[in-house]
């Protein structure tokens, strides 16, 4: 598919994240790669539910910068990072939904694990409930470039698949293209809200 198509899909997909409520008050940044060395950055501070075609940035994957001198998402080096370390990575989806803030918090641990959910089966790959499935989490940071550096060195080190959450801040996931992107973060927000649910009504 074409670069002008799938900015064409994504910039559908703000709005469908936008209407699910999964982007509140400007919060959220959505991306796809261009080409090898750029990819289509959401400009920081708009409402990403409705973004336009014309409200994504060119930005060079190896070194965060923005030849236009527009500003493009706060957290472009979180985008860059995924696109540098996963070839694979097509488009990359950040949103601020209530079940991965809370959840990312009550969870004390670095990893959320999923186990026994049919839904599992929503990200790439995944064939049964019975399997664990680690969703990472890295405690927030206003530094955007510590926290990639952070992320970084877990991924050397960890297997990193479909996304991860940030500490009380929300979700940030990835597929190989728009849709595959938009699939996981269906899927992750559907796991989210069950183990959220679980864990409410198993805490007695
Ligand atoms: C009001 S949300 C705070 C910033 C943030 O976490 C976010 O996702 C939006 O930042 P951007 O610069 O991409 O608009
Ligand atoms: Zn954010």
């Amino acid at each position: 598919m074409t670069a002008h198509l799938q900015l064409a899909e994504l910039v559908t997909a703000c709005h469908w994240i936008g209407a699910k409520g999964w982007a509140p008050a400007t919060s959220g940044n959505m991306s796809m790669r261009e080409d090898d060395v750029h990819c289509l950055l959401s400009e920081s501070g708009k409402d990403k539910g409705s973004l336009t075609a014309n409200d994504f940035i060119r930005v060079e994957i190896a070194s965060n910068r923005a030849p236009s001198g527009r500003k493009p998402s706060a957290e472009t080096g979180l985008h860059t990072l995924i696109y540098r370390l996963f070839p694979d990575a097509g488009a990359v989806l950040h949103t601020h939904t209530v079940n991965s803030t809370v959840l990312s918090r009550v969870e004390k641990s670095d990893v959320l694990i999923l186990q026994g959910y049919e839904m599992q089966k929503s990200l790439s790959g995944q064939t049964t409930h019975l399997d664990t499935l680690p969703i990472a989490i890295f405690d927030n940071d206003q530094d955007i470039e510590k926290l990639a550096s952070r992320i970084e060195h877990y991924a050397c080190e960890n297997p990193l698949r479909y996304g991860f959450l940030l500490r009380g801040h929300g979700l940030t996931c990835w597929g190989k293209n728009v849709a595959q992107a938009r699939q996981h973060l269906e899927g992750l927000e559907f796991l989210f809200e069950c183990e959220m649910q679980r864990r409410l009504l198993e805490r007695t």
